[in-house]
């Protein structure tokens, strides 16, 4: 059997520049054998997740209907490219929920973030390195401004929250996290993310 492949996700704040440089990767030379993906996903229940998070559906409607795309993720994709031996690099993954929904269900649970990642206990598949893109919400909202996709997260307010989840997430689980200043150029921000990479693997 191949050996196994590692999986490394992207996280950050809207317009933290993760998808960016996920994009920049996917077509450098040294990441040609690499599997690129997203969440959420292009299947029909990330297109049900589109539609819960640009309009005023029940947040643990939502939160369920994000587990439902990271469980076909993983049975359709995740867990097949790493038995494989590929290599993979997801922009958002399982932190994405920790952080977003960490906020959307506070005053619901007593620990919001705690109990979202709870519930992924025992089915999910924990990344080998998470790369989070730091950056202050002013910053990315300006960054998102001019573009027609705007979701609800939008918002400078919600932002900080979600940063702060995201903190406090590296901080618990240190020995795979690696946190970046996303507020470089592009570049700079490209070439970090491959130096992280590149030593990591
Ligand atoms: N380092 C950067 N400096 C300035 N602008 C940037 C930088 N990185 C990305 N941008 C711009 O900011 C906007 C958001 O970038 P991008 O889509 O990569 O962010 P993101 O973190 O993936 O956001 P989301 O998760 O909401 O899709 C884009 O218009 C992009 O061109
Ligand atoms: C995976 C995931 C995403 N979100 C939020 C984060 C963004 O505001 C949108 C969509 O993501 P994109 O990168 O801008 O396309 O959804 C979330 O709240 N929870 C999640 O698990």
């Amino acid at each position: 059997m191949s050996a196994k492949g590692k999986l490394i996700t992207l996280e950050g704040i809207d317009g933290s520049g993760k998808s960016t440089i996920a994009r920049r990767l996917s077509s450098h030379p040294g990441f040609s054998d690499f599997v690129f993906t997203r969440e959420p996903t292009g299947s029909w229940i990330g297109e049900a997740v589109d539609h819960a998070i640009h309009s005023d559906t029940d947040h643990l409607a939502e939160l369920l209907l994000f587990a439902a795309d990271h469980a076909e993720h993983i049975s359709k994709l995740i867990r097949p490219s790493l038995e494989s031996g590929r290599n993979i690099v997801s922009d958002r993954y399982s932190a994405s929920r920790y952080a977003y929904q960490g906020m959307t269900l506070s005053g619901r649970f007593d620990d919001p973030l705690g109990w979202v990642r709870d519930m992924h206990r025992g089915w999910t598949i924990e990344p080998d390195l998470t790369i989070l893109f730091d950056v202050d919400p002013e910053t990315a909202v300006a960054r998102c401004g001019s573009r027609g996709d705007k979701t609800k997260f939008e918002k400078i307010g919600f932002l900080t929250g979600v940063r702060e989840n995201y903190l406090r997430l590296a901080e618990e689980s240190s020995e795979s996290f690696i946190i970046i200043n996303a507020g470089k150029s592009m570049d700079d921000n490209e070439a970090e993310v491959i130096d992280i990479i590149s030593s990591f693997l």
